[in-house]
């Protein structure tokens, strides 16, 4: 698996009526992610890394976008708070408590609107329990006052808001307050009031501004007008005077609120405006006369928090000069490669060590250790031998996926690069990717091209403050041409096809106006790549329509093919100019890959050969072995190994990727590997019961199958239409047919739900496909009605018209995203014995060891298997305590034992690496 952002920790994830394009693409559904159905508020979803966002968030996949920093903590709190067991509970006194009080009690309860019900015409599985409202009539006002952004409600308060912009005196006094947070005000009303106004620090991240206007009168402060940053710990309070000022420093500076101590500071006008830079100004009203509220935000935010962090005053200048992005963005970059592979070793090594230590811990009494456990003293507490790192074969420029957010510099110029820091900190500047030593050439022209365009568009940068604007960020993808060997020293002169995704929220931006400044940016990207020296390759251009807080968009997002030429003219530029399909190939080991626009693929593509070599030789693979490839993206694994299996099964959420993996697979003529699409924990038990089980079992299942093939052919046809990754004109998925999400675990327990909070840190994923029964594979395979074989082939890539053939050897090599597998996934796996070796790729080491925790452990007696139920500590526990409490409820079963380690450094100059560990039975 592997870390998608460029820094994911600064980063880590829809109306699409507004597009008129000639081409709209609509990307294809990933499957739903709900089966468990808790959603998240829709300004909240994210992209799960395509991991998206969704609605009807499963308890087991909440997400934290992908250590995307900004809003996590936000989501994590509300996904909390929402993620109340699903049973019945006794409250003190025995009194029962039903689910649907508990939610009522619950300060959210209907403030969001369910998106599932929106776009599923009325319909929510949920009924009326659902958390969230069932239209505008039953929204709530949210705690803090506000309503749901994307309710009717909050657009037209938004919309009203703006016509009022700058003349409501009330509004004045406001911005003014706010002098550091907006780029509203004039510099004359900013500099009448500065001098009055303070910046409070370390207040409660959860206060409201009433809770701030409360706890200043409680101390006895006098003031003007106060206001709280909502989601961060920091405030700002203005004085009618310098006698108030005074009293309000001595009674609030190091007092406590909440388990802080606060402190007063001054606030600084933003640098551009000190040094009257009157060129800035220029960036702060747009051609349409709007005001933009972001410049110059992250100069004072960023400010804030490295002095919050600091412990340093709040309005020290010199903190901005210790902050550059190449060391946010490649902390590693200051040290030679060979010391950053040794500190990565080191960093595996401790995170390999809980694994020994949890699994012992974990050990049901009167069960033997297990003899890898025992031997952990002689190998230093290690569960098996880390035998090394595999450097990465290019050390610069190696990243063939960079994610650059639009935002405004320190200076308040607008800029497209990556953020100083995180949002949740309060950081929102952005700096360009100059001098970061994993970007290449390639993509930082482009990052420069599209700079340019914005500092004289005529739409306003996305304000992440305030959840506004249009320009979000750029993707820029590229491809390498096959055969040729690295140029170490010059990377992009491999690269023959680029990609570039602009992701904008069109939301409330008026059509044509829109398509004029996309026309423009096709225009200004083209020129520029042309004009560049040598060329940029420019093979697909592409937007992303999103409307979410967070730049992760959902999988589902818009997606619309821009036109473009390399012709000076573009007055002839026409939709058959379009590309149909944006696409771009890549290639391992000696294998061509299309990769469509959000499907995963490896940003180190030489290091990613090196990775999947390595998991295929551990896998012990031959012509008698099935192998499963978990969590295959667009099918590298299964499809580089193909020729050294009997039969490969991939699966995969992400339906353009598995569309993706069928096109691979035929496009190198590979015949026996078979891509499934949907959630891992939603068809495993379907794929591993189809393969798994006796032969003559399984040759029932086909006659059956064919049997019902023959009687009903409408149901045949029903099916077709979903079976997206079969179509082998690379026609995208349909989706869901009626768009229900479904539980996949009947009986998830609060131990199971614990992983919520695992996946906290990885955005949501979105699947589409369903059985056309309107159940998903899981719960149809959790009531058995539906025979595996027919389940599998409304997902499948193909048409089951081969009878499933049975191998000796069966394998699984899983490589899931940051947050690991899913409990059901790692269920399954641990309790079928004919799976005897599983090699596991993880770029997150920790969720590799809470896994393997769960895989490795010994299982219980009957007697002794918790219930935890009622354990309600799950949320503060790591990942490994989780896992650990997990095993109680595993069934006997095997455990596997850890055979070998090896870390393959995918991501030179940021603390990340992949880790490969080999387990058997
Ligand atoms: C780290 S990537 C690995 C992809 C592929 N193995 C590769 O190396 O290119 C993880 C993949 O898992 C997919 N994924 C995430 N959650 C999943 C789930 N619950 N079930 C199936 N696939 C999932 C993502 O869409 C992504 O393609």
């Amino acid at each position: 698996m592997s870390t998608e952002t460029v820094n994911p920790e600064l980063n880590g994830e829809e109306s699409s009526e507004k597009l008129h394009s000639p081409v709209i693409v609509k990307s294809e559904l990933n499957g739903d992610d709900s089966s468990e159905h808790l959603q998240l508020p829709e300004t909240l979803k994210t992209e799960l890394n395509g991991e998206d966002s969704s609605e009807q968030l499963h308890s087991s996949a909440i997400v934290k976008p992908e250590l995307n920093g900004d809003e996590s903590s936000e989501l994590v709190k509300l996904t909390e708070a929402l993620a109340e067991p699903t049973e019945k509970r006794k409250r003190e006194g025995s009194e029962t408590v039903t689910e649907t009080e508990q939610k009522q009690q619950n300060p959210l309860w209907k403030t969001t609107l369910c998106s599932y019900f929106r776009r599923n015409d009325g319909s929510c599985s949920h009924g009326e329990s659902c958390r969230y409202a069932h239209g505008e009539s039953e929204l709530r006002v949210r705690p803090d006052n506000t309503w749901d952004p994307t309710s009717d409600r909050a657009k037209k308060m938004a919309k009203t808001a703006a016509d009022d912009d700058g003349e409501k005196a009330e509004d004045k006094e406001e911005k003014c307050n706010d002098v550091m947070m907006t780029e509203a005000l004039d510099d004359d009303e900013c500099s009448s009031v500065s001098g009055l106004s303070k910046c409070l620090v370390n207040l409660p991240m959860k206060w409201s501004s009433d809770n701030l206007r409360c706890f200043l009168k409680e101390h006895g402060v006098t003031f003007k007008s106060a206001k709280k940053k909502k989601g961060m710990a920091v405030g700002f309070a203005t004085f009618e005077n310098a006698e108030q000022v005074k009293t309000a420093v001595k009674e609030l500076d190091g007092k406590p609120a909440g388990n802080k101590i606060l402190k007063v500071g001054d606030i600084i006008p933003r640098a551009f405006e000190r040094k009257g830079n009157s060129a800035m100004s220029s960036f702060r009203t747009n051609q349409q006369g709007e005001k933009q509220t972001e410049a110059g935000d992250g100069l004072d935010l960023t400010k804030i928090s490295e002095e919050t962090e600091a412990e340093d005053p709040v309005t020290s200048d010199s903190v901005l000069k210790g902050r550059c992005v190449r060391d946010v963005v490649t902390p590693l970059a200051k040290m030679p490669y060979a010391d950053q592979l040794e500190q990565k070793k080191s960093s595996l090594t401790r995170t390999l060590k809980t694994l020994t230590r949890n699994a012992r811990k974990a050990c049901p009494n009167g069960v033997p250790l297990p003899e890898w456990i025992l031997k952990a003293r002689e190998i230093g507490g290690l569960p098996c031998e880390l035998e090394g790192i595999i450097e990465s074969p290019l050390i610069t420029g190696y990243r063939n996926k960079c994610e650059f957010s639009a935002g405004f510099s320190v200076l308040g110029k607008p800029t497209v690069g990556f953020q100083l820091g995180n949002f949740r900190e309060g950081v929102t500047a952005v700096e360009e990717p100059v001098d970061c030593p994993n970007v290449s050439r390639i993509a930082c022209k482009y990052a420069a091209i599209f700079q340019e365009f914005l500092q004289q568009s005529t739409l306003p940068i996305w304000n992440r403050l305030n959840n506004t604007g249009f320009w979000r960020q750029l993707t820029v993808r590229e491809g390498r041409m096959p055969g040729k060997n690295v140029e170490v020293e010059n990377p992009s002169a491999n690269i023959s096809e680029v990609m570039l995704i602009v992701q904008v929220s069109t939301l409330t931006f008026d059509d044509a106006l829109v398509n004029d400044e996309l026309q423009g940016l096709a225009k200004a990207f083209a020129m520029g790549a042309s004009s560049a020296s040598p060329t940029l390759p420019l093979t697909a251009l592409v937007v992303q329509d999103h409307t979410g807080i967070s730049n992760v968009a959902p999988a589902d997002a818009p997606l619309r093919v821009l036109p473009f030429s390399r012709e000076e003219s573009y007055s002839e530029l026409h939709a058959d100019n379009a590309v149909a399909e944006a696409k771009i190939h890549d290639f391992i080991n000696g294998l061509k890959f299309c990769i469509s626009p959000t499907a995963f693929f490896q940003v180190n593509t030489l290091a990613a050969e090196k990775l999947y070599s390595l998991a295929g030789d551990w896998a012990s693979l031959g012509p008698d072995t099935l192998l499963f490839d978990v969590c295959c993206g667009t099918g590298t694994i299964g499809l580089t190994l193909a020729n050294r299996v009997g039969m490969v099964v991939g699966i995969e959420m992400n339906a353009s990727a598995v569309s993706d993996a069928q096109r691979n697979a035929e496009i190198n003529g590979i015949k026996n590997c078979r891509f499934i699409c949907g959630k891992a924990e939603d068809v495993m038990g379907s794929v591993l019961k189809e393969y798994l089980a006796s032969p003559a079992k399984v040759d029932g299942l086909l006659d059956i199958e064919e049997k019902k093939n023959q009687e009903n052919t409408t149901s045949t046809e029903k099916t077709d239409s979903i079976v997206n990754a079969s179509k082998t004109d690379g026609e995208s998925s349909t989706g869901s047919e009626n768009g229900k999400s479904m539980c996949i675990d009947q009986d998830t327990t609060p131990t199971e739900n614990m992983y919520s909070t695992d996946r906290a840190a990885e955005p949501e994923e979105k699947t589409g496909l369903e059985c056309t029964n309107g159940k998903s594979l899981s719960e149809s395979s959790a009531d058995d009605t539906t025979e595996p074989a027919t389940q599998l082939k409304k997902c499948s890539s193909d048409n089951l018209t081969t009878p499933v053939q049975h191998f000796k050897n069966v394998v699984a090599i899983v490589d899931p995203p940051r947050a690991g597998l899913h409990p059901t996934v790692i269920k399954l796996l641990r309790t079928n014995s004919r799976l005897r070796r599983l090699v596991y790729i993880s770029c997150n080491p920790e969720s590799l060891v809470a896994n393997a925790i769960e895989l490795c452990t010994p299982s219980p007696d009957e007697s002794e298997k918790g219930d935890n139920r009622n354990n309600r500590l799950w949320r503060k526990m790591s990942s490994a305590t989780l896992a650990r409490h997990r095993t109680k409820s595993m069934p006997n079963s095997e455990p596997f034992k850890p055979v070998k380690a090896m870390a393959v450094d995918l991501f030179p100059h940021s603390p990340h690496c992949e880790l490969v560990m080999l387990l058997e039975r």
